[in-house]
């Protein structure tokens, strides 16, 4: 696992959007994975990411023409034209300002008639298209991935979960600070189907999150930080701010800035393609739970 870290929110944004755009633009389509395929998150966490891919879209930098997503979650219960609804906030965000063909962009459902049925087609439409590429996600305070909360299975994949209470607390601020209007439940990707993709980043930024981010990596795996099964990647990469570095050993944090300019001296010397995931089987690259 790498740990990137930047002096705040915006250059994390833009490490990220730029290593995502350098991704998408090394890919080489094939005939059973002709897409490059992307996983993407919601919240505050990745707005600097997608403003940054937007800008790198707009000077012709990166195209999502051939590209294909999936989100993360959304909320059971409230339509997809609500203003704190997921679809909304990946359409307001960044759907609506690249050239993503509305087609290849795919969010669970939380209105579906069959919520079960839904996150099993969910699950199959990621392995039609020959699995995740990258996964691209944040955290909660409590070091939950997607809606993985504390205590979900590290073996989990698509499905409908409860939230928890801190995290209704949490997402309050979007729903007029009224507890009362935040969803309980909502869809969202498993544990394992983020740890199937080939490659993972994780954004944690602010100081809120330093208890997660140093209990996730200088801790052993565990459920009860469901972002540590990271540490189980063979491609991950947190990139985090100054702020939520603060509960790290100081030791913890030079050695990964150490590695970080080692393999940006290596990188100079023979190029990046000995140091990205190969394009293989999701079956063969991925651990699978
Ligand atoms: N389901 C989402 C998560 O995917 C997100 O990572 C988290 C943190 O959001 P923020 O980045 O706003 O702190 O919020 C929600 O719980």
């Amino acid at each position: 696992m790498r740990l990137i870290i930047r002096d705040d929110k915006s250059s994390v944004g833009a490490f990220t959007a730029t290593y995502i755009a350098k991704r998408i633009n090394e890919f080489k389509p094939t005939e059973d994975h002709p897409n490059f395929v992307l996983g993407l998150p919601t919240g505050s966490s990745p707005l600097p990411v997608y403003h940054k891919l937007i800008e790198l879209y707009v000077r012709d930098k990166v195209s999502f023409k051939d590209v294909i997503t999936f989100n993360m979650d959304e909320y059971v219960g409230i339509p997809k034209s609500h203003p704190e609804s997921y679809h909304s906030f990946m359409f307001d965000n960044f759907f609506s300002k690249v050239d993503i063909d509305p087609k290849n962009a795919h969010i669970l459902n939380g209105e579906a008639d069959n919520l079960v049925e839904e996150c099993e087609k969910y699950e199959e439409l990621i392995e039609s298209v020959g699995g995740i590429d990258l996964f691209l996600g944040g955290i909660g305070e409590d070091g939950h991935i997607a809606f993985n909360e504390p205590g979900s299975s590290l073996a989990s994949r698509t499905r409908m979960k409860t939230l928890a209470y801190d995290t209704i607390v949490a997402n309050a601020r979007f729903f007029d600070n009224d507890i009362q209007k935040v969803p309980r439940m909502a869809l969202t990707v498993g544990i394992a189907t983020v740890m199937s993709a080939r490659e993972v980043i994780i954004l944690i930024t602010g100081k809120h999150k330093a208890p997660a981010l140093a209990k996730s990596i200088e801790e052993g795996m565990n459920h009860m930080w469901t972002v540590s099964a990271i540490q189980q990647h063979p491609w991950a990469m947190v990139v985090a701010d100054e702020d939520a570095t603060l509960e790290l050993r100081v030791g913890t944090v030079r050695y990964f800035k150490s590695i970080e300019s080692v393999q940006a001296e290596q990188e100079l010397k023979y190029g990046n393609a000995a140091l990205r995931p190969k394009q293989r089987s999701i079956h063969a690259s991925s651990p699978r739970f």
